[in-house]
């Protein structure tokens, strides 16, 4: 009989996360699968389920929660002799790698689609010993949002943020970066770097509208240091989707990036803090054996 995981975050999607746990469980078995349900309790839970799922040779897994918990399953799988299937149910706030592969955001939907789906190779960004999906951002303007207190981000939601990143941007404070990729180095003062991987950022689709998941790139923007107008008119692009254009950003497509600063830097991996200045990014292409809607090709 072919196995299944199921991971689920019971503290992500509110009280009806139990109610999708029970569907998900009576649709896997539907689908010829014996169904192995497990419950995270706390940070690193799913990231070890996905692993003991790979050990044991599972078909598929199925990871449902918020980007967060899906990070952690994904990683889990990263790098490892047996592949299974992954499939997600989308239960955040944001679910970029859910909106990036056309996953349905209603979870009901996003089970039902793991009757009907394909397989799809997808990549995954590797910084380090950590795994990401969406993006990387390092830079003041990135480290600015860890200065939003957690009550400020109830009461202010996204407002919060660009308070903080507009104290970033109007800040004397710059920093020298050394970027080597594919085409070459750059040399010279930004105030934030970006490496994207899927057109969904934050929720957002037009950043990076041309980024595919399976198209073996990083997508790296280094926005340049320059005065408060230059980034009022970099807002305006960025919202238009021709941010690449704005001539304050950089657009590189690259395999690897290696990122040196002259002050110590964390980075923000998928919006949770991660490894510090100097590092190196590379692209895990195809990596991940997604199910995606659609027909089988
Ligand atoms: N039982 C649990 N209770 C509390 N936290 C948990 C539990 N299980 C896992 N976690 C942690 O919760 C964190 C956040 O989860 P996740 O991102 O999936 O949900 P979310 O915060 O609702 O989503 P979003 O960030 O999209 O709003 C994960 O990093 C995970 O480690």
């Amino acid at each position: 009989m072919k196995k299944a995981m199921f991971i689920w975050n019971p503290s992500s999607g509110k009280e009806k996360a139990a109610d999708y746990k029970d569907f998900a469980e009576k649709t896997l078995t539907e689908m010829g699968y014996d169904a192995d349900t497990r419950e995270t309790t706390g940070p690193g839970d799913a990231t070890h389920f996905a692993e003991e799922a790979c050990e044991k040779r599972y078909d598929l897994v199925v990871a449902m929660g918020g980007d967060g918990t899906i990070n952690e399953a994904v990683s889990g799988l990263a790098e490892k002799e047996h592949e299974p299937l992954f499939g997600l149910v989308p239960l955040g706030t944001v679910n970029d790698f859910a909106r990036a592969l056309g996953i349905s955001l209603n979870p009901e939907e996003a089970i039902e689609g793991l009757k009907t789906g394909r397989e799809k190779r997808v990549d995954i960004g590797k910084v380090g010993d950590q795994y990401f999906m969406n993006i990387l951002a390092i830079g003041e303007i990135a480290e600015s949002t860890y200065e939003v207190e957690p009550e400020q981000k109830t009461k202010l939601g996204a407002f919060a943020y660009f308070v903080e990143g507009v104290k970033a941007v109007a800040s004397d404070e710059v920093t020298t970066f050394v970027i080597e990729h594919d085409h070459g180095t750059w040399e010279g003062e930004a105030k934030l770097v970006l490496v994207a991987l899927t057109n969904s950022v934050g929720g957002f689709e037009k950043l990076a509208p041309e980024a595919l998941t399976d198209d073996g790139l990083l997508h790296l923007y280094i926005v340049e240091n320059a005065a408060l107008p230059a980034f009022v008119r970099m807002a305006t692009a960025l919202v238009r989707g021709k941010f690449e254009e704005d001539p304050a950003v950089e657009a590189i497509h690259t395999t690897r990036v290696s990122i040196r600063t002259s002050e110590p830097l964390s980075c923000n991996i998928d919006g949770d803090e991660g490894s510090t200045t100097p590092f190196d990014i590379e692209i895990m292409p195809r990596h991940i054996r997604a199910v995606v809607p659609g027909e089988t090709d």
